[in-house]
């Protein structure tokens, strides 16, 4: 049987990609830190995917078992030399904790066979995988490094499909949006995985889909968050006020990715229609807390809020709502969050001009700052 390596056990790798490769016919190794996960993984072999719809149809997904990244360095190392693809989907801040065990499972690898082996990062990021290519090629000697050539090929991808936090404790299933893309940029012709789309540039559909999906999320969660902390997606664009406002964002990073990408103007508004109409999903439950979770990362100078505020500037558009949007994160103070809780100490300790300039890059002086202040005072 066809192997597959998945970092990540969590509600992405079951419920979307280490589906994929199930219903490819690979077997999927599941790696992770969660014993809990880890065990059932190994002890059941199965689990379902459930679909957020009335009529809650579900799928098996057989073929899959689990190592601990921590306790069974040597199972991972083999499991890396036999499998055809490498697939994460772990959070962008933990790429370089696994880079160190995947460059060890790849210097064997390359050691003993000459088969090619296909990574590929699914994380909401702007070339994950070439991030995590980084990392591991920091691990490795010239040598090994050489022999990855022809053998270790490294692909970005976009990742779409909406899982959220699952309400099971106890359970593999997993609750998942029954709309899914996964976008792979390569030139090379690999082994079909079902559900897999191949493109040679990835740049206009990962930014289409960060810049729509994740931005209006974003905004979804920020402004549904000061409302009421506890509530949920769907139950925040019952608000028109939260709706209007996420139109007016969802308008000015169209704006941008029509010019920057030369996207058909009607198409992409479709696009924003139907990706507004997913979130409105009341099956999914989707927490506004787990969707503006880790508000520095998505503050940052390349993610959903403040890259497509300074593109449009720089093209000239409209900015004023994603300003407003980037105000609305800086005012998450969730608690149970430990980036939205080192966020609100840097503004107590040094104020929001300063805490956007470490997090975001932006100049304390700069016009977008500028207007984010004025959203930031507005909205307290
Ligand atoms: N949930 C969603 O709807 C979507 C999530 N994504 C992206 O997928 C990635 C994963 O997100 P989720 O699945 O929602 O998160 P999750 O928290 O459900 O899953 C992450 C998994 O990684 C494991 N993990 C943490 N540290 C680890 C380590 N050092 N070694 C091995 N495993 C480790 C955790 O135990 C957990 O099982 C993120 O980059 C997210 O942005 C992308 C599209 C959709
Ligand atoms: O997974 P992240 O990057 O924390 O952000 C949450 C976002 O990602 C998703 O989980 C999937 O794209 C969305 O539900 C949401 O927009």
């Amino acid at each position: 049987m066809k192997q597959a390596v998945h970092f990540g056990a969590g509600n992405i790798g079951r419920g979307f990609i280490g589906a994929l490769f199930s219903q490819s016919g690979y077997h999927v190794t599941f790696v992770d830190i969660a014993d809990q996960i880890i065990d059932q993984l190994n002890d059941k072999k199965q689990y379902q995917v459930k679909l957020a719809t009335d009529q809650q149809e579900s799928v098996t997904v057989k073929n899959v078992s689990g190592l601990n990244s921590l306790k069974q360095e040597e199972e991972v190392i083999k499991a890396i030399s036999e499998a055809t693809y490498l697939t994460t989907a772990i959070g962008p801040n933990i790429l370089p904790h696994i880079a160190p065990l995947i460059a060890k499972g790849l210097a064997s690898r390359v050691k003993e066979t000459d088969e090619k082996l296909y990574v590929i990062a699914c994380e909401n990021q702007i070339s994950a995988t070439d991030l995590l290519k980084g990392y591991i090629l920091e691990n490795l000697d010239q040598a090994t490094k050489e022999k990855l050539a022809d053998k270790v090929y490294f692909f970005n991808s976009a990742v779409d499909r909406i899982v959220p936090i699952q309400n099971n404790e106890g359970s593999l299933d997993v609750l998942v949006e029954p709309y899914y893309e996964w976008v792979v940029e390569t030139k090379e012709s690999i082994p079909a995985v079902e559900g897999m789309s191949i493109v040679k540039e990835l740049a206009p559909f990962i930014e289409r889909k960060l810049f729509t999906v994740n931005t209006g999320h974003a905004v979804i969660a920020y402004l549904g968050y000061l409302k009421n902390e506890n509530s949920t997606i769907d139950q925040s664009l019952e608000d028109a006020g939260i709706v209007e406002q996420v139109k007016k964002t969802l308008g000015e990073t169209g704006a941008y990715l029509i010019k920057q990408y030369g996207l058909d103007a009607g198409e992409h508004q479709q696009y924003i229609e139907k990706i507004i109409n997913r979130f409105k999903n009341s099956y999914l439950n989707d927490s506004v807390n787990r969707v503006g979770r880790s508000p520095l990362r998505k503050l940052g100078p390349n993610d959903r809020l403040v890259r497509p505020a300074v593109e449009a500037k720089k093209a000239g558009l409209s900015y004023t709502n994603l300003a407003k949007a980037i105000a609305a994160a800086l005012l998450f103070d969730f608690n149970e969050d430990e980036e939205a809780l080192k966020l609100q100490t840097m503004i107590k300790e040094h104020g929001v001009a300063s805490a956007l300039k470490e997090v975001s890059g932006l100049d304390e002086n700069s016009e977008i700052t500028e207007e984010v202040i004025n959203h930031y005072n507005n909205l307290k």
